[in-house]
C-alpha cells in the first residue's frame, strides 16, 4: 500500500477514502460493461495510485477490448495468466472490490472521484518539485526558476490525465521558449476603450487589474456585447485578445466577427447565398482584419486550462485583453455549483490582477428578471452564481424590451445596465442592437 513509486512523492500518500473510490471504480467495472465505457472515458491507467489497481484495470480493460466476460472470475483468470494474481491480492481480493461498490452510486461520479484524487496527487508533486527549484537558488537564477516552475504547472493543467504528448503539442511550448527568450515584459498600455462611447464615458473603459461582467438571460446578447468589445479592442485599438468560447465553436465566433465586421447579416453568411455586393464586402473586410491580434480559443474545457492557456499566450504575445464566454461552462461539477462559480471568479480576479489586464467575463443571470413584470435584469439576479456579484469591478446587464415584446416601440434598442461600479456612477447606456450583424452600435441622433 501507500504511494506508487513511480510518483517519486514524498506527499502523495493514499488516503483510505482514495483506496475506498479505487476500489468501487474496479467493482463498478466488474459489474457493469457499459460503466467501464464511462469510466474509461474519465479514468486512466496511471491515475491509479495503488499499483496492484492498475493491474486489474489494465486487465478490466483488456477483457472488455476482446469483448469478454468482465468479472472477478474473469479478471482473476487473465491476472492468473500474467502471472500478476497473487500480486493483486488473488481472487477473492477481487471479490471484496465489488463489495466496493457504494448503493446508488454512478460509475461516472466514481470515476471522477479517482480522477480528481490522482491530479491532486499531482499537483502535491508539481507543488514539491517547485519548492526544490524555489530553493536550489545556487543553481538557477530567480527568473528561470519561475519558469521552470510555470512549466511544471502547465504540464499539470495540459496533461492532468497522464496522455502522451504528440509532437505538434510540444512545437508550442518550444515556440513559446524561442519567442519569449531575451524580450522584455510587454508594457501595460493602461486602460481601453469599449467602442461603444456613451459606455466609455460612464466607464473610461476596461482597465487593468479588473474583472468586468456581462450578465443576461438566454439570446439577450451577452455574446454580442462580448464580440463588439472584442473587435473593437482588436481591430480598431490593435490590442492583443483572447476569447475563450466553450458552448460556440471558434467557427461560429468567427462568422459571427465576419456578419459584423463585412456587415453581411448572419443568415445570409449561414446560407451561403451571397450577392456579389455582399462577398465584396466580405472580401474586403476579410483582407481588413487579416492580421488582427484576435485570439479564439474552444478548447479549454475548466478554469485551470484557461489560467494555463493565458499564462502560456501571456508569455509569448503580451495579452490585452481576455473575455470567457462563459462563466457557468467552465464549472465542472466536482463540487457544490455556488462554491466552483465563486472559485472561478477568484481566479479570474486574480488572473487579471496578476497580468494586469482586464478581464471580460459572461455570466448568465437567474430566473430572476422573467418573474418581474418589467423583466429588466437586476445586480442580484447573479446571486446563483457564486461571488460574481462581489468579486466584479463592474457588471452590465444586458435588457432588450423587444425579447419580452416583440411589439415594443423600442425594438432595435438594447440597454446596457451598469448596475455596478466600482470606482465609478452606475447608469444606463442604450445602443443599437444590430443582431442579424451581430454588433451593438452607438445610436447616432440626427443633429438638431
Ligand atoms: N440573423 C439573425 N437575425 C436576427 N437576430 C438574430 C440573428 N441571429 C441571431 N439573432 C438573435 O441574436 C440573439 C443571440 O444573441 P447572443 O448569442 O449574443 O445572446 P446570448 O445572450 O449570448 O445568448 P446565450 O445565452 O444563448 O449564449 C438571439 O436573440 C437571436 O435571436
Amino acid at each position: 500500500m501507500g504511494s506508487e513509486p513511480g510518483d517519486g512523492s514524498i506527499f502523495a500518500d493514499l488516503l483510505p477514502k482514495e483506496i475506498a473510490a479505487e476500489k468501487a471504480v474496479l467493482g463498478a467495472m466488474m459489474l457493469s460493461k457499459d460503466a467501464i465505457a464511462e469510466i474509461a472515458d474519465i479514468v486512466k491507467e496511471d491515475n491509479f495510485r495503488e499499483p496492484r489497481h492498475r493491474l486489474v484495470y489494465r486487465a478490466a480493460l483488456s477483457l472488455f477490448g476482446h469483448d469478454e466476460r468482465v468479472d472477478p472470475v474473469q479478471v482473476a483468470a487473465a491476472l492468473h495468466g500474467l502471472g500478476e494474481l497473487d500480486e493483486c491480492g488473488g481472487a477473492p481480493y477481487l471479490v471484496s472490490l465489488i463489495d466496493a461498490v457504494p448503493v446508488g452510486a454512478s460509475p461516472i461520479s466514481l470515476a471522477r472521484a479517482v480522477a480528481d484524487s490522482s491530479l491532486r496527487a499531482r499537483l502535491l508533486d508539481v507543488g514539491h518539485k517547485i519548492i526544490k527549484i524555489a530553493a536550489a537558488d545556487d543553481v538557477t537564477d530567480a527568473r528561470t526558476a519561475v519558469e521552470l516552475a510555470q512549466a511544471a504547472m502547465h504540464e499539470l493543467a495540459e496533461h492532468g490525465d497522464g496522455d502522451p504528448f504528440t509532437y505538434p503539442e510540444l512545437l508550442q511550448p518550444l515556440l513559446d521558449d524561442i519567442e519569449s527568450t531575451g524580450k522584455p515584459e510587454p508594457a501595460t498600455r493602461g486602460h481601453m476603450s469599449t467602442g461603444i462611447d456613451d459606455l466609455d464615458r460612464l466607464t473610461g473603459g476596461l482597465w487593468p487589474g479588473t474583472l468586468n461582467v456581462i450578465g443576461g438571460r438566454p439570446s439577450i446578447g451577452k455574446t454580442t456585447l462580448a464580440l463588439t468589445i472584442a473587435r473593437h479592442v482588436a481591430a480598431r485599438l490593435n490590442r492583443t485578445t483572447l476569447y475563450f468560447t466553450r458552448e460556440t465553436s471558434k467557427n461560429e465566433i468567427a462568422r459571427r466577427i465576419a456578419a459584423a465586421e463585412a456587415r453581411v447579416p448572419l443568415h445570409i453568411l449561414r446560407s451561403g447565398q451571397l450577392s456579389d455586393d455582399d462577398w465584396t464586402k466580405l472580401a474586403h473586410s476579410l483582407s481588413d482584419t487579416s492580421e488582427i491580434p484576435l485570439y479564439i480559443d474552444d478548447r479549454a474545457r475548466t478554469i485551470g486550462e484557461i489560467r494555463a492557456k493565458t499564462r502560456r499566450m501571456h508569455a509569448r504575445l503580451g495579452l490585452e485583453l481576455i473575455i470567457v464566454d462563459y462563466l457557468q461552462l467552465f464549472a465542472n461539477g466536482y463540487h457544490e455549483r455556488y462554491r466552483e462559480l465563486s472559485d472561478i471568479t477568484r481566479d479570474l480576479k486574480d488572473l487579471a490582477r496578476e497580468l494586469a489586464i482586464p478581464i471580460l467575463a459572461i455570466s448568465q443571470l437567474n430566473r430572476g428578471p422573467e418573474q418581474r413584470t418589467d423583466h429588466r435584469p437586476q445586480l442580484a439576479d447573479l446571486r446563483d452564481s457564486g461571488t460574481v456579484e462581489d468579486d466584479a469591478d463592474l457588471v452590465i446587464l444586458v435588457y432588450r424590451e423587444d425579447h419580452y415584446d416583440r411589439e415594443s416601440p423600442r425594438a432595435g434598442e438594447a440597454d446596457l445596465i451598469v448596475a455596478k461600479h466600482r470606482h465609478g456612477p452606475t447608469d444606463v447606456v442604450t445602443v443599437a442592437a444590430q443582431l442579424h450583424l451581430s454588433r451593438f452600435v452607438d445610436i447616432v441622433f440626427p443633429s438638431a
